[in-house]
Order: C-alpha cells, then structure tokens, then sequence
C-alpha cells in the first residue's frame, strides 16, 4: 500500500472513493461547481491510499482558525472525508493514513487538528478526544414566555440568496468570542458548501439589527407542521439571542421550537420563565480535538487562572511521552519540559477532550484515564474556560 498526497486532478478519483467509502451517490455540483458538501476543498490538502495503482483510501483536512479559552485564534486542520472502500477495510489503511497525515500536518507546523467523528470508536488510537458537546432544546410555544419581556422589532427575514454576506460577517463576529468555534472562509460561503443551514437548502434567514442597523445576529430555520427547527442562531450578544429566540416563538402556525443546537450550560433555558419549558435532549459530541505539539497547544490557550501544574502525556500513537511543567500567570502560560513529579498522567486523547474546558480533568479522572497524583481541583480550575466549549461548524 501507497499514501500520497493528493493535487486538483485527483479530485474525481478521491470523490469516487469517498462516496463508496460512505456508500451514497454523489450530488450535482452547481453551474459554478459549488453548492455540494466538499466544493470548498483544497486538493494539495488531501492524502490517497492505493493498492496496486488503484485507490482504496481517502482523507483530507481544512485550514481552519479554531477559537480557544481567552479568545484566541489558533490555525487548525479539520481532518474530513476519511473514507476506506468496504472491500479494503480492517487492514489499516485509515491507520497508515493517519499516520502520513499526522506527520506531515506537523512537519508544517500545525500544533492542533480537529474533526468530527462518524463514530465514537475511530479516533481516540490516533489522539483525539471528543472536546466539545451539543444538544437539541425543545420549547412548546404555550409554555414559552419568558421572565423578562423581549422585543424583537429589529429583525427582517430576508431570503437565503439575500443574506450570504450578512450571515458570514456577523458569523465571523460570533465564532471569534466562542471558545470551540471555527471559522467558516469566505471561499466556504461562496461555494455554499457543507449541510444546511449554510448550503443553499430550503431556509428562512431572520436578521437582528443593532440601534445602527448592523446586522448583529441571525437565525436560519424551517417551518413544518408545526415545528419550527432553527438550525443556528448565531450572535456574539446574549441580549439577541433572546430576541431571535421570541422571534422564533412568536411564528405563527407554531406549536413547538426545537432548537437544534445549543451548548451545555446555555442561558436559554434560564431566560424561560418556567425553568422546564426547555428540555434538552440527544446530547452529542461534536469536534474532537489533538495536540501535535502540546506546549505549543498549552501556551497558545488564554488562561482564567493563574497556577501551575505538572502533566506526565503519553502519545502512544506518535510513540512520545513527555513530562511538561506548565505555569500560568496573568492569563499566560509557559510550558517546559521536568523532571518534577506529576500532577496528572494522562494521554494526549484526554489533553484533547479537556483542552477546551468543555470537560473537566476531574471527569477524566473519575472515569479511570486520567490518574491525578493528588487533589484534582487546581487542574479543574486551570483548564476552566470562559464558557463552555461549543462549535456548530458541520465540516
Ligand atoms: C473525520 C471523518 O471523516 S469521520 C468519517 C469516517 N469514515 C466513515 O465512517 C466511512 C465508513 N468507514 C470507513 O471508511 C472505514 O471503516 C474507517 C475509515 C472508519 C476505518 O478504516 P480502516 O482502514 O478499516 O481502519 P484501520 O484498519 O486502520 O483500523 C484501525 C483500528 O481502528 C479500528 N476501527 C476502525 N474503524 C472502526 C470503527 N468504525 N469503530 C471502532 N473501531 C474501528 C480497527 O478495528 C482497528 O483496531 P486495531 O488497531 O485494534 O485492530
């Protein structure tokens, strides 16, 4: 078996190899070759594997900027479209991939990949950890009023068409403050790819204006029997977030709201007036994240709180283990190799999962990963982030 790295005329080939992977047909691109999950694609960016001249494996990566603790962008490669034909599987194929992957993601530079994972089993070999969650929230609209009154004159619903650049300049201004989000370029909106809401599938835009008539937030949704589902409400200002929600509420020939996805821990559920008008369900991961180069990854993350702590990291995948002494101080931490005793011994899938603060060390060590040599609280409060860690990018 062969890995090599991939260039635009193995578009067709990988594509081919991709869908059979997943077993569906692909889709028509539009007139302009957009409109389709992977039209945003860079092809220098992918890996094929073959066995006799003929390619049985796929893999490729986007350059994303992801949102860490403190509000600081970090560049990050979205691994997707990790395929392996049904005939060739379980002979570790999407290992080598990885392998050649990872390596060459770190010979460039890159300190961080993420991706959303099909199942829950596939990842965590290769050093990932699930970092971020999500769930659905269902409001009946006769239970909906909230306990301080909201307006929502500033909103107009414009047609998809209508709102591409509006939708990416206040998703821009949003992904930037929430820690766990990722860009979505510019080239992404254009070619209208990946799912919906953000391909051009059958969608009602709801804008929020500022006192200034700036687009400040929006909501994607569709209206059915009933149900109104909201894809995303995306603002960087919980003020109008409770203003697209009672937008949402408000619709007439509505029984029920169901937001799609909302972040643990979201405020919607306390701005209801009866605290149980806004049950959740179907809690699931979302991006999974791993470190390629961990002080790089550690200094990078802003820091809530000063302290220090020493974590003894097994990469068994990349065949490392290293003894890091990291320190934080004014919301900055240094990160150097020791000697000293360990605070927590972990692998670097579950540095991933709690890298964000979408998870606690505590969690990790309650569940039997993590080893804590001592109390586990001061590796709570370290890793703690602004919010919870949240991302709605589908990819
Ligand atoms: C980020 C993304 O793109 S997610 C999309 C992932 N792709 C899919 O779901 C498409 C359908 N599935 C496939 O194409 C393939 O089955 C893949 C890509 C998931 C796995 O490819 P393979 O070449 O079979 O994996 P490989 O042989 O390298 O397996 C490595 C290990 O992972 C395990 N593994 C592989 N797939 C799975 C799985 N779905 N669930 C649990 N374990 C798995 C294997 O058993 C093996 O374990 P071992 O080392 O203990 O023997």
């Amino acid at each position: 078996m062969q890995i090599r790295s991939t260039t635009a005329q193995d578009l067709d080939v990988f594509l081919r190899t991709v869908h059979t992977a997943f077993g569906r047909f692909p889709e028509t691109p539009d007139a302009h070759g957009g409109g389709v999950w992977w039209s945003a694609f860079e092809m220098d960016r992918g890996v094929i594997a073959e066995t006799a001249g003929r390619a049985v494996g796929t893999a490729i990566s986007y350059p994303f900027e992801l949102t860490l603790p403190g509000s600081v962008l970090a560049p990050a490669a979205g691994i997707t479209s990790v395929g392996v034909l049904p005939t060739h599987r379980r002979q570790g194929v999407l290992t080598a991939m990885m392998r050649y992957q990872l390596g060459a993601l770190r010979d460039s530079g890159e300190f961080l990949s993420v991706l959303l994972a099909t199942e829950g089993g596939i990842y965590g070999r290769f050093g990932y950890g699930p970092a971020t969650y999500t769930r659905r929230m269902t409001v009946q609209r006769a239970q909906s009023a909230f306990r301080t009154q909201v307006h929502w004159s500033a909103i107009e619903v414009l047609p998809r068409s209508e709102a591409t650049e509006i939708m990416g300049e206040v998703y821009d201004r949003y992904r930037r403050t929430q820690p766990g989000a990722l860009s979505r370029p510019h080239r992404w909106w254009a070619l209208g790819a990946g799912m919906p809401p953000v391909a051009p599938a059958p969608r009602y835009v709801a804008v929020h204006r500022d006192a200034h008539g700036v687009p400040d937030g929006y909501t994607t949704y569709v209206l059915d029997n009933g149900t109104l589902t909201i894809d995303e409400v995306i603002t960087a200002d919980d003020a109008v977030f409770a203003a697209l929600a009672r937008f949402a509420l408000d619709h007439d020939l509505v029984t029920e709201v169901v937001f799609k996805h909302v972040p643990t821990d979201h405020p919607l559920r306390w701005v209801l007036a009866d605290f149980d008008a806004g049950p959740t369900s179907g809690e699931m991961d979302w991006l999974w994240v791993r470190l390629l180069d961990v002080p790089r990854a550690l200094t990078a993350r802003g820091w809530l709180t000063d302290g220090e702590i020493v974590l003894d990291v097994d990469d068994p995948f990349l065949g490392e283990h290293h003894r890091y002494l990291l320190t934080v101080e004014g919301g900055m931490a240094e990160c150097v190799e020791t000697t000293r005793d360990p605070d927590l011994s972990l692998d670097v899938r579950d540095l991933g999962s709690v890298y964000l603060g979408g998870t606690t060390p505590s969690t990790l060590v309650r569940a039997g990963h993590v080893k804590a040599h001592g109390s586990v609280v001061k590796a709570d409060a370290l890793f703690r982030a602004e919010r919870p860690p949240h991302c709605l990018h589908w990819f």
